[in-house]
């Protein structure tokens, strides 16, 4: 069976999308366990889009050794230069280069001829060529390409040294049954199409990223998918790692094809993306989302008690969903604990950690009766994680509603270490409780979204919250987990606080290399 090549850019593209940024911590934990995952190639940034995001790319070159980590650079020489010293550490590198071909865009974006993109592709590649022998071309917006001029600078790119030649679908234009075609139609046109392996990036504007990524493979032949955890990326987003994944895997007699993807880690992996850009996973979604291996009607019930295979094309504890059924209270104890923690693929560094994290465990299990996976993945959600990091932290609240009075709020916090007392009244619980943070922080941020989930099933459930804050042109998430979601929304609007306060330049997109 032939290979196909996974790579993932949900730390690049993926964080494209509004309110995704993460920090470099974030960005090296889930680089982490996209190692694990067995992914191929991580786009682990754009080196030159803020000194953030190149010591990120840094940090991951120097720790990451089984996957290839790369960084996209504009057909700019600064860029690549930025991009070459970002990922020189790494065991396997690669500089991942684009311009776009489309008319629309060479005249009304960059002002070029059709030449001239020629010109700069081929520097491009042969500059990046000096810092490592894997080198990407993208012809942006491929997809609006005239194909006479798209083949043209395929070839030269092949030529200048590319060795992966990649044709996105830009702006998600594309219809599945045309795409494939387009895509054999250019590598057909290419004299020395058998010099790269060819790549497709699709985005899901018409919701047909996953069938247009699957038909460049099919019909097309491409051998490289670029994709994302839960489908995380610019506008819509863009193709679903485990949707290809799994499609691959559950159709062996239609592709004919071969991952290095270890599914199990599926599940952890969206988790993980999803806690730490607070974005979460829609319940119906595909392979990740949590009744995506729920039977709730009786004849389907029925048919799965009977013979599994009636209606699961796969198994659920193939792409991570544990079947285990030991239920985890509070008189569990730290093996057990320790066993869900692998189990969910939480990624913890030390002993010290694990007894941390345990002690919240024993605190939440004093007030919920039963743990469930959602609970212990909250344990280690960025917000509670690492409270020692952060320059706000959430100590306690008293918070009064009577019918026909003000809602009143008292939170207790910390700031840089000292512990400070604030209130307010607000139209609401929660508006007052984000008043009395604001009445002391005056971030001046705007709140853009708020959100509550309950993350378990039950009215005990663990209440999960996402606010999103804008200021001075910057979108960030917070996150916040509690049983009770007054508290929880502190938790989550003081997350959101630390992400605005946090010096890491990773959530600066400022301090942009001028271009040359
Ligand atoms: C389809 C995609 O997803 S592409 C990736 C998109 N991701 C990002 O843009 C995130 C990172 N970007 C950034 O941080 C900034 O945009 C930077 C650092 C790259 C550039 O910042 P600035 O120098 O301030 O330029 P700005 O973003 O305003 O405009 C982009 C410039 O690059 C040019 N450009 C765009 N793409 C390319 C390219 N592939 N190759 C060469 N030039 C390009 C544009 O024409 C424009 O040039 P102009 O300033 O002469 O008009
Ligand atoms: C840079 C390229 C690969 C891209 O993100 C796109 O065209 O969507």
């Amino acid at each position: 069976m032939d290979q196909l090549v996974i790579f993932d850019t949900t730390l690049r593209d993926g964080e494209q999308s509004p309110g995704a940024t993460m920090t470099g911590d974030e960005k090296v934990r889930i680089a982490q366990q996209l190692e694990r995952l067995g992914v191929d190639v991580i786009e682990a940034g754009f080196a030159a889009a803020s000194v953030g995001d190149f010591l990120a790319i840094q940090r991951i070159s120097s720790l990451v050794k089984e996957s290839t980590v790369c960084s996209l650079s504009r057909a700019v020489e600064r860029d690549i230069e930025r991009a070459g010293e970002a990922i020189k550490g790494a065991a396997r590198k690669r500089i991942h280069t684009f311009i776009a071909t489309s008319p629309i865009h060479m005249e009304m974006k960059l002002h070029m001829t059709p030449d001239q993109v020629v010109e700069r592709a081929v520097k491009a590649v042969k500059l990046a060529r000096e810092y490592t022998d894997d080198v990407e071309f993208s012809a942006e917006d491929a997809s609006r390409s005239d194909p006479a001029f798209l083949a043209r600078i395929c070839e030269e790119a092949i030529k200048a040294g590319a060795t992966t030649i990649n044709l996105p679908d830009t702006v998600g234009y594309a219809i599945p049954e045309l795409f494939g075609q387009f895509i054999l139609d250019i590598r057909t046109r290419v004299p020395n199409s058998d010099k790269a392996i060819w790549s497709v990036h699709c985005h899901d504007d018409l919701g047909m990223a996953t069938a247009n990524s699957l038909s460049g493979v099919l019909v097309g032949g491409a051998r490289q998918l670029e994709c994302t955890i839960n489908g995380l990326g610019e506008r819509a987003g863009n193709c679903a790692l485990e949707e290809v994944v799994m499609a691959v895997k559950t159709r062996p007699d239609y592709f004919k094809l071969e991952t290095r993807i270890n599914t199990k880690e599926l599940v952890p992996t969206s988790k993980l993306v999803s806690s730490v850009t607070g974005f979460p996973v829609q319940p119906n979604k595909a392979i990740v989302g949590a009744n995506a291996f729920a039977h709730a009607s009786g004849i389907h019930q029925d048919g799965v008690i009977k013979a599994r295979q009636t209606y699961e094309i796969m198994r659920a504890e193939d792409v991570g969903w544990s079947k285990d059924r030991i239920v985890l209270g509070k008189l569990s104890g730290r093996n057990a604990f320790k066993q869900r923690i692998q189990e969910l693929g939480i990624p913890v560094t030390s002993e010290v950690e694990i007894n941390e994290a345990f002690l919240r465990f024993k605190d939440l299990a004093d007030k919920k009766s039963e743990i469930f996976d959602e609970d212990i993945q909250s344990l280690f959600a960025p917000s509670g994680s690492h409270p020692m990091n952060n320059y706000y932290g959430f100590v306690s609240l008293d918070q009064k509603s009577e019918t026909g009075e003000r809602p009143h709020a008292k939170v207790v916090m910390t700031e840089g270490g000292g512990e400070i007392t604030t209130e307010a009244y607000g139209n609401g619980p929660i508006d007052a409780v984000f008043k009395a943070i604001e009445a002391h922080v005056k971030s001046g941020a705007r709140l853009d979204l708020y959100s509550v989930n309950a993350i378990t099933g039950t009215s005990e459930a663990i209440g999960d919250v996402v606010v999103r804050l804008s200021c001075d042109g910057r979108v960030v998430n917070g996150v916040g987990a509690d049983p009770d979601i007054i508290a929880a929304s502190a938790k989550a609007y003081i997350a959101a606080l630390n992400k605005l306060k946090k010096a890491d330049p990773v959530n600066a997109q400022i301090g942009a290399v001028p271009t040359p």
